[in-house]
């Protein structure tokens, strides 16, 4: 049995992240790899009845991080360990880093709190790859704007995604071995020529 990998998107809300989702996992399934594509927060019954209640109530900024890893607690021990047992792979729309850059970064959340959880929450799983998709503000906020109804987070105002934006790039940096920084500025197709490239390296 081939083991399996666990990678990871993120990104600022409209930087094209879900777009290019069902690409990579298209990409490793045709590889005959099993591919498990997943979210956060969500990704279990339990996960989405507290991603419904995170991404609509107003709430402290640390029961929000709380609840961030709660539902990943469920993820990790109901989709992801699993999954990864296997020998499947895993793909998840955001993790870890998503917390660092919208509950640390945003809402400033002290650094070493977030880590106290991780410690907590899992001390021994990484991903093996994070895809950090990364636009300017205005060119995301054009994207969300075309596109959807807004959600809490997508609420926010623009200091609070630069410095998300700012904690992402600056976690790319800190960890280099494992993140993959996408300029998503560029034409879907010219993107997905990239990612066939970082997978087919893999
Ligand atoms: N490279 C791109 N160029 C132009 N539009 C894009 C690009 N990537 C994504 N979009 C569009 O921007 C919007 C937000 O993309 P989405 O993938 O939903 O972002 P995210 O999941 O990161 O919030 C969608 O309408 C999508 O079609
Ligand atoms: C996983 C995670 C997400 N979030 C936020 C980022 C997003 O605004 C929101 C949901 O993410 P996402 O699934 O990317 O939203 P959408 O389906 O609208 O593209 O949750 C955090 O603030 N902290 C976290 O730890």
């Amino acid at each position: 049995m081939t083991s399996g990998k666990f990678i990871t998107f993120e990104g600022i809300d409209g930087a094209g992240k879900s777009t290019h989702l069902e690409f990579v996992a298209g990409l490793l399934r045709e590889k005959g790899r099993q591919v498990v594509v997943t979210r956060e927060p969500g990704g279990t019954p339990l996960g989405e009845r507290l991603r419904e209640i995170l991404l609509r109530e107003k709430m402290h900024l640390e029961t929000e991080a709380l609840l961030m890893f709660a539902s990943r607690r469920e993820h990790i021990a109901q989709v992801i360990e699993p999954a990864l047992q296997r020998g499947d792979w895993v793909i998840s729309d955001r993790f870890t880093d998503a917390t660092f850059a919208y509950q640390g970064g945003g809402r400033k959340l002290a650094r070493e709190k977030l880590e106290a959880l991780e410690q907590w929450v899992h001390p021994h799983l990484q991903p093996d790859l994070t895809l950090l998709f990364d636009v300017p503000l205005d060119v995301a906020r054009a994207r969300l704007d075309a596109t959807r109804e807004l959600d809490k987070f997508e609420q926010e105002k623009a200091d609070f995604f630069a410095a998300t934006r700012e904690e992402y790039l600056r976690r790319a940096k800190e960890h280099p071995a494992r993140f993959r920084v996408i300029d998503s500025t560029r034409a879907i197709g010219d993107i997905q020529a990239e990612l066939a490239q970082i997978v087919s390296a893999l």
